[in-house]
Formats: structure tokens, sequence, C-alpha cells
């Protein structure tokens, strides 16, 4: 049986005592909180990692960095291996965001080698896909999708898949206001879970966990949540107030 997820993306938001403040309200609420019907997970900016575990429960909220390096060690001025990130007490990492992709040319190939490094230092991993507005408006949306999953995601073993979360994202839709309909997103959740179960066979398909992101708040998630193949959001925006993320936190 798959798991809700619902996982904040902070993106470059908040200083780390900003990040901590924030991180200390969201554990309090989910500590509060009654019968969630969802994991509660944050992604925050490496420089927060480490601090940031030290004022969650992590048995009740789970922390993602929002990337790792393709390489697993060396002279690479900057990156942060996925060991490293593994070493902060993180259990997540958010790999294949389009803003990655667009800003800091990330390959299908090179994140192909991002997920095996996370998978091999214990990590989970949120894959985002997702297309842009011409791809929508050209129809060739699905055939794209179809590609980003299966050029970073279809080496796996079954095993291994089940340490991968994927997050459809629209790119038109992050950071627009302009939610894609429940209709939309639900289509596009389908066809994944029907490429997973090609690929894998119906249990490990109904296994896994999809989540939407693009513009969601707590007065669409309902909606969106209500759909048999959403599994949850990733949720960029929304996430930076506690009282908000835990409006969709709660949506279920
Ligand atoms: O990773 C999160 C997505 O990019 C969604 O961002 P948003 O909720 O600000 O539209």
């Amino acid at each position: 049986m798959r798991k809700n997820i619902v996982a904040g993306n902070w993106k470059m938001n908040t200083t780390v005592p900003e990040g901590v403040k924030l991180a200390k309200e969201v554990n309090d609420a989910v500590a509060a909180a009654k019968d969630l019907k969802c994991e509660v997970v944050i992604g925050v900016p490496f420089t927060h990692l480490t601090a940031v575990k030290a004022v969650i429960d992590i048995n009740k909220v789970g922390l993602a960095a929002e990337n790792c390096a393709a390489k697993d060690k060396g002279a690479y001025t900057g990156e942060v291996s996925a060991a490293m990130v593994a070493s902060t007490g993180a259990n997540y990492v958010i790999l294949g965001h389009s803003e990655r992709r667009e800003y800091f040319n990330e390959t299908p190939e090179m994140l192909k080698e991002k997920v095996d490094l996370a998978l091999a230092n214990g990590l989970k991993v949120i894959f985002c896909c997702g297309e842009s507005l011409e791809l929508r408006e050209n129809g060739t949306y699905k055939e794209y999708i179809k590609s980003e999953i299966e050029g970073s995601l279809f080496h796996l073993s079954a095993d291994q898949f089940a340490n991968i979360v994927i997050a459809y994202e629209p790119i038109w839709a992050i950071g627009t206001g302009k939610t894609a309909t429940s209709d939309q997103a639900e289509e596009v959740h389908a066809v994944i879970r029907g490429l997973v179960a090609d690929k894998y066979g119906k249990q490990v398909a109904d296994d896994t966990t999809i989540l939407y992101g693009g513009s969601c708040k707590p007065a669409n998630a309902p909606e969106l949540f209500s759909k048999p193949d959403i599994d949850g959001g990733l949720i960029g925006g929304a996430s930076l107030k506690a009282d908000s993320f835990m409006g969709i936190v709660t949506a279920f």
C-alpha cells in the first residue's frame, strides 16, 4: 500500500536561523496533529541540513536535500555528495527539479548518476518530472515525461525502485499561481503509474507514491488529493510558512 506524502521544497529561501525556526514550527505542528494521513518531509538548502535535523523528530518529519552531486567524491569544488547529505541524517533527496534541469543543465544521464548515488547512500529520492507550456500546448507532454522517467529511473531494479517517489510538476504551474486542474494532473499521474506498471508490474505501480507540484495551496490541495493517482504534493512557495504548509498537510 502506498504512502501519501506532502513534501516542502524551500528552494533558495531562508537563512539558517529562519530555516531552523520554520522547521521547529512544522515539527511542533506535526507533533500536535492528530491522525495525519500523510508523511511530512521538508526539503531544505544544504547549509540548513544539520541544524534542521537537530530540531526535528526525523521519525515524524522527513528531511530532504534539494540536490546532490553526480560524483561520489573528489575534486569537484562546491559540490555536495550523496554521502555528505546522508551523513547529516537527512533521509531524502529531491532530484531532477525543472529549475535544476533548466538553470544548471541537468540531463537525464546526469540524473541517473545522481539517483544511483543517492540510493547507494541510503537516501530516498523524490524524482521530479514535468513539461513546459510549449510541450503542453503542442500535445507531446506525455512522451516527454515518459522520456524523463525512462532515462533516469528505469535502469533500477524493482527493489531499488521502492525508494523512489515521483513528483509530477508541470513547469507552467510552478510559482505561477496557475495550478494544473485536478483532471489535468490526474491524467498525467495515471500515465506515470501505467509506465511503472509496464516496467515493474502492477504491485510496484500500486505502491509508488506520485506527488503533484505547482502552485499547490491549502485551497486547492483537497481537490487535487481527492484524485486516485495523486498521493500528495511537492510544495514550493506555500511550504515557507508553517500555517500554509500545514493547511496542505491536513488536506487529505
Ligand atoms: O518543488 C516545488 C515546485 O516547484 C512547486 O513550487 P510552487 O508550489 O511554488 O509552485
